[in-house]
């Protein structure tokens, strides 16, 4: 803490202390101005240049993270394919540190790591945008990329599946941890396709960058038919698709034999749920041994499976329908045959003939270069911009940046389109630009209509009360095990408001005051869609293993079921 004060400029804006950061800390009155960005505002200030000053000017941001500038960092770049021992070995690397932090790309890689350090006895916190998990004594952490905190100093520092820095969406979050992370050593696991990306953005920063090459720990197999029928199907499969109602579909199907009972997973379960279904196929005893699964598994996860078997190589992402892309395919397949598994020569196939070729051509590809990596200006920049735009909406700021902004060739400017959305709604109400830019950075999924209601809501009792009570916006009655699809959807997305509030509760505090109820219907929430899944699946007759798998049975407290 010490360390980060001494780092902490406050500047005086309009007569308020303005401390800014970004996402993960406390927000509202206790964000920090980057030193940089800061003495630089400060100057201009003070020689009445600020207006010439071109905030929109993003050709350097390297110099955005002096923290990390006064280091000389040893960057070790561990790339190789799927399943070929990078993370691990760089996990290795952290679990010797003195101190560290790992930033993966999803939740569940980062309590999947949490768990390791701390079996290993490496006391590790687990920090998410909606967990904060801390364990006493650690000095490691485990977090989602965007909480990434580039205020410490580390011994050792992970950023898993790098060559996210070139996704549309989240892409800046990744440029951001690998500029602004402070580490001695700095170990970056992913494709070989980002190495000369990354050694060009790092020419500037006066690190020492290493490449290791890593091969597969266990084969890889292309299968040469296609599955064909459903009855071919066997313990340890993986069937991948990519929209909900075809997850459904499909484990119908497959149970309709009677043979076998299938976990689900996809992006919009809770992520407590896919842990659990995972689990549960994970699991030699469980009679749940197949899986039908978007690409939610797609990223590094560790699961006991056989054969993955693509039921389409394509999907729908949000504007048009498009085939999936050669590292796509190569992350899902990856997920076969993991090295010590149950099954460590992994198979992979399609569902129709017709698809093998792309398959097997995309297999044997290597993935496209990346050229460049997302790029998003810091709140501090906004804020400056706004100061000398005082009339312009938060909508209108994010859009003349999204336009104008001026990059070096390596970098792209991240999509926005979502936070526009949200901007467009935000702006409407009495709220401080700090409070705009927090609900726009939110993880709300402005497509879902519950969601984004919770969000108008949230957004709209705080700037009218300055205080959000949950328990105003839902009643015990809402939440019920849902017997239609219909419902099941409804309650996946009311899930989804639960964790909103809760991440707002970690950055407002005051202001949201009922987290505990909020993470409470959570697990209430995630209970009855696992009690739906549950009634869903053909029940072997007087199967024991399956009551022992009901997880409203065990997993429902005293407490919780007063709730329903
Ligand atoms: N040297 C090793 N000893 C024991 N287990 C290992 C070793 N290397 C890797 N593993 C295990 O093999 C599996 C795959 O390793 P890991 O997750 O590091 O692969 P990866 O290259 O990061 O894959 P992906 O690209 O899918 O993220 C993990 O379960 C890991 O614990
Ligand atoms: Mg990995």
């Amino acid at each position: 803490m010490k360390e980060r004060k001494r780092e902490e400029v406050k500047l005086i804006l309009s007569r308020k202390w303005y401390k800014v950061e970004l996402y993960g800390l406390p927000f509202k009155s206790n964000i920090v101005v980057s030193f940089g960005i800061c003495n630089c505002f400060r100057q201009l200030s003070s020689s009445g240049d600020a207006k010439k000053f071109d905030f929109t000017d993003l050709t350097r941001p390297h110099t955005w993270y002096p923290n990390a500038r006064r280091k000389k960092r040893k960057i070790f770049l561990h790339v190789g394919p799927t399943n070929s021992g990078k993370t691990h070995q760089a996990l290795k690397q952290l679990e010797t540190s003195s101190s560290g932090i790992y930033c993966g790309p999803l939740r569940l890689l980062a309590w999947e790591v949490a768990k390791r350090l701390n079996k290993a006895n490496v006391p590790c916190n687990l920090i998410t945008g909606q967990e904060r998990e801390e364990v006493d004594g650690a000095k490691h952490k485990a977090v989602t990329v965007e909480m990434a905190d580039v205020t410490y100093n580390y011994d050792c520092a992970v950023i898993d599946e790098i060559q996210m820095l070139g996704c549309k969406t989240r892409g800046f979050s990744f440029t951001r941890a690998l500029l602004g992370i402070s580490a001695n050593e700095l170990h970056l696991c992913g494709d070989p396709a980002a190495v000369p990306l990354i050694e060009e953005i790092l020419k500037v920063t006066d690190d020492d960058v290493k490449v290791q090459h890593y091969d597969r720990l266990s084969p890889l197999i292309p299968l040469k038919v296609p599955l064909g029928s459903f009855s071919n199907i066997r313990t340890g499969d993986c069937i991948v698709t990519f929209s909900r109602q075809e997850i459904y579909r499909l484990k119908k199907q497959i149970e309709a034999g009677k043979k076998h009972l299938c976990s689900v997973v996809y992006g919009s379960l809770p992520p407590e749920t896919r842990t659990r279904q995972a689990t549960r196929f994970n699991d030699a005893e469980s009679d749940f041994d197949v899986l039908v699964a978007s690409d939610a598994i797609g990223m590094g996860l560790n699961l006991n499976i056989s054969r993955i078997i693509f039921s389409k190589l394509e999907k729908f992402d949000g504007m048009e329908t498009r085939e999936l892309t050669v590292p796509e395919i190569k992350q899902i397949a990856g997920r076969a045959g993991r090295y010590g598994s149950k099954f460590p020569v992994g198979e992979v196939t399609c569902l129709d003939a017709e698809d093998l070729p792309l398959l097997h051509s995309s297999l044997n590809s290597p993935s496209p270069i990346l050229e460049r990596a997302g790029l998003f200006p810091s709140f501090d920049l906004l804020l400056m911009y706004s100061r000398l735009h005082p009339k312009h909406s938060l909508y209108q700021i994010l859009e003349h940046f999204a336009e104008n902004a001026k990059l070096s060739a390596n970098y792209f400017i991240a999509n926005c389109e979502e936070m526009l959305k949200v901007a467009a709604v935000i702006d409407e109400l009495p709220l401080e630009l700090d409070d705009k830019y927090l609900f726009c950075m939110s993880p709300v999924d402005v497509d879902d209509y519950i969601s984004s209601q919770g969000l108008t809501q949230f957004a709209h009792n705080y700037s009218q009360h300055g205080i959000v009570r949950l328990k105003e916006i839902f009643t015990p009655g809402t939440l019920k095990v849902p017997k239609t699809h219909t419902a099941l959807k409804e309650l996946e997305s009311i899930h989804k408001v639960l964790d909103l509030y809760v991440w707002l509760s970690f950055r407002l505090e005051d202001s949201f005051p009922d987290r505990e109820l909020a993470s409470s219907q959570k697990s209430i929430c995630s209970l009855l869609i696992e009690e739906f899944l549950e009634r869903l699946g053909w029940q072997k007759p007087k199967s024991r293993k399956l009551s022992r798998y009901s997880a409203f049975n065990s997993l429902l407290s005293a407490e919780m079921r007063q709730h329903l």
